[in-house]
């Protein structure tokens, strides 16, 4: 797991990599130039002992100090480029595979954890996929370097030192993974963090009016609490790696000190040779802290990387196949189409078959739908009645193949839903779903979500189908209006007609209506009925209602009742055949007096 990590973090950095080497290599320059200077100033100690000018020497140290300040802050520039980069790379994969997710897998998840997955620990990969690594291989090369030259100077203190770095080093290792769980869990809190958030401010009116706002923010604080234990666990264990790499240097110090002391006393090492030793000691500081702080950042890094490796192993709704390619179920789509091309042919709409149709949301549930059944021909207006929880928007759900079903067919024009590919199934349906959501936006860009290329002429007429209109007129910036939160700044009905309109401007050729006039006035609400009679003409029309008054004119009711379709017809004969319908209606107040169908 903490090798798959890595292998993705190291992923993440690839694209970057000649970034990242290149300004590595000026990072390694600069450190180069760093690491010479003892040898100089070793030159210069010697050379004024034999009373020699020291020019050359002054010279070389000021251009190693001066070059060497000057290739680092462009290596440093290079790397923090190439981490602002890893960022972007990782955010556009996210963002690119987060709407193509199946919903079956997006339902099980919070949007506010999701959102944190975006923003926050990409943000933490920017460090890890790059600096962190950079110091990782910087530190590690600086160190080694620095060890074969002690070697080169006195093996025997260079053992001494190798000693202690090793005895450390193993010890650090062993905390490398308590700081990746806990930056996980870090991490993880926040993500709960910004589930409660988006639960709080998505629902801000019903909290507000339960008077529930000490409740939520006592519940946001506990997440806020629990991603600072978190992060306090991460930075205790970082803290103790990070002071162990002072404690390596401290005790290397003492060992040449006493070592080479006794050593010089007894005149098997030169005085130069250990200032020389000792001025490294003190260089090693840099690179084992460098190595400590950036193997303990690799593992906050390699904690968000599994976070947004969890999101992005999550497979994709099938893409849809380019025109011709001819895959595998492009291929038996074509078949299916030939063998019934009538249906598809003919303007009149879409052919929808359920059969037998069994679906459960989750596998250890009981299935929401048991052997549904029914047949709806091209055109016309169909309504789906029956109790509430029974499945009526779930029909909706999977003919928009938003889901799979766990047993029978569904066919569209005759083809089976699993041979749609989804973006090409969806081009032919308009979708009003029951609570109508309106985006944040403007009016237009609400409008044309479905139907990017609509004309001005046909926005017009629609607004006019669906009695915007006055609406629009009165708005100061019409269209260009923002409408909001939600379309916060909207009525209920306005925000009806807005959904409407959108579905209807995708000019679909199966109109799915979930309760979708349902906060209409009486007046407003009879007129659109007349539009969607009207649409039902040239278009299959599937409209879900709770107030059977709505749905009276309706050229077949479907009952849905316990997952089943229990009784289709008309209003007048499903009345007539008592039952579930006849009740409903009884309780409806609704006579046998209703207008007859209006359309066909
Ligand atoms: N995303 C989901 N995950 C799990 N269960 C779900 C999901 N959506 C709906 N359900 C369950 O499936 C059942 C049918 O829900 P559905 O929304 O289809 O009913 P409905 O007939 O449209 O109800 P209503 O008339 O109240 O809108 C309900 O018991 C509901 O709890």
């Amino acid at each position: 797991m903490q090798d798959s990590a890595t292998r993705s973090l190291l992923g993440h950095a690839r694209p970057q990599a000649k970034a990242l080497i290149a300004g590595a290599a000026l990072s390694a320059l600069g450190g180069v130039a760093g690491l010479a200077q003892p040898l100089v100033a070793k030159s210069f100690v010697e050379t004024l002992a034999v009373d020699e000018p020291v020019s050359r020497q002054v010279l070389l140290l000021a251009l190693l100090i001066v070059g060497g300040a000057l290739t680092s802050a462009f290596g440093m520039y290079a790397v923090e480029r190439a981490a602002e980069s890893v960022v972007l790379g990782a955010r556009r994969q996210l963002i690119s595979r987060l709407p193509r997710l199946r919903v079956a897998d997006l339902d099980q998840r919070p949007p506010g954890d999701l959102i944190s997955r975006v923003t926050a620990d990409t943000t933490l990969l920017r460090e890890a996929a790059t600096n962190n690594l950079v110091d990782t291989l910087i530190g590690s090369v600086t160190l080694l370097g620095m060890l074969v030259l002690m070697a080169w100077l006195d093996v025997v203190l260079f053992l001494a030192v190798l000693g202690v770095v090793l005895a450390i080093g193993a010890c650090t290792a062993l905390l490398m993974p308590r700081i990746a769980r806990a930056s996980k869990e870090a991490q993880e809190a926040l993500g709960e963090l910004g589930s409660g958030l988006e639960r709080l401010l998505g629902a801000i009116r019903t909290v507000k009016a339960s008077g529930a706002e000490q409740r939520e923010s006592t519940a946001l604080e506990r997440s806020a609490h629990g991603a600072w234990q978190a992060g306090l666990r991460a930075a205790r264990w970082g803290a103790v790696a990070g002071t162990s790499s002072g404690l390596v240097v401290q005790l290397a110090f003492l060992t040449v000190l006493g070592l080479g002391g006794a050593r010089v006393a007894n005149g098997s090492m030169s005085v130069a040779s250990l200032i020389g030793f000792l001025l490294y000691l003190f260089y090693l500081v840099g690179p084992v802290a460098q190595l400590a702080s950036g193997i303990s950042g690799l593992q906050v890094g390699t904690a968000a990387v599994r976070r947004i490796h969890e999101v992005l192993e999550l497979s994709p709704e099938e893409a849809e196949e380019p025109a011709g390619s001819g895959g595998t179920a492009g291929r038996r789509a074509a078949a299916a189409a030939e063998a019934e091309p009538s249906s598809a042919a003919a303007d009149q709409g879409a052919g929808i078959v359920f059969r037998d149709v069994v679906f459960r949301y989750r596998e250890d549930s009981r299935p929401v739908l048991d052997g549904a059944g029914f047949e709806i021909s091209p055109g016309g207006l169909t309504a789906v009645v029956g109790p509430s929880g029974t499945g009526k928007s779930t029909l909706f759900a999977l003919l928009e193949r938003f889901y799979d079903i766990d047993g029978g067919s569904i066919t569209v024009d005759g083809r089976d839903l699993r041979d749609w590919n989804p973006t090409e199934l969806r081009r032919n349906i308009g979708y009003v779903e029951q609570d109508a959501p309106v985006l944040a936006g403007t009016l237009r860009d609400n409008l044309t979500l479905a139907a990017s290329g609509a004309s001005p002429d046909e926005l017009r007429r629609v607004l006019e189908q669906v009695r915007l209109t006055a609406l629009v007129d009165s708005l100061p910036q019409g269209l260009d209006t923002e409408v909001g939160h939600r379309g916060a700044a909207l009525s209920g009905g306005q925000r009806q007609r807005i959904a409407i309109a959108r579905a209807l401007l995708r000019r679909p050729r199966l109109l799915l209506l979930d309760e979708a006039t349902s906060q209409l006035d009486a007046l407003n609400e009879s007129e659109l009925r007349e539009v969607v009679a009207e649409i039902a003409r040239t278009t299959t029309v599937l409209v879900i209602a709770h107030r059977l008054s709505t749905v009276t004119g309706a050229r077949r009711i479907l009952v849905l009742e316990d997952g089943r379709v229990r009784a289709a017809g008309t209003h007048a004969e499903l009345l007539r055949e008592g039952g579930l319908y006849a009740r409903l209606a009884a309780t409806q107040t609704l006579g046998p007096t209703q207008p007859e169908p209006a359309t066909d």
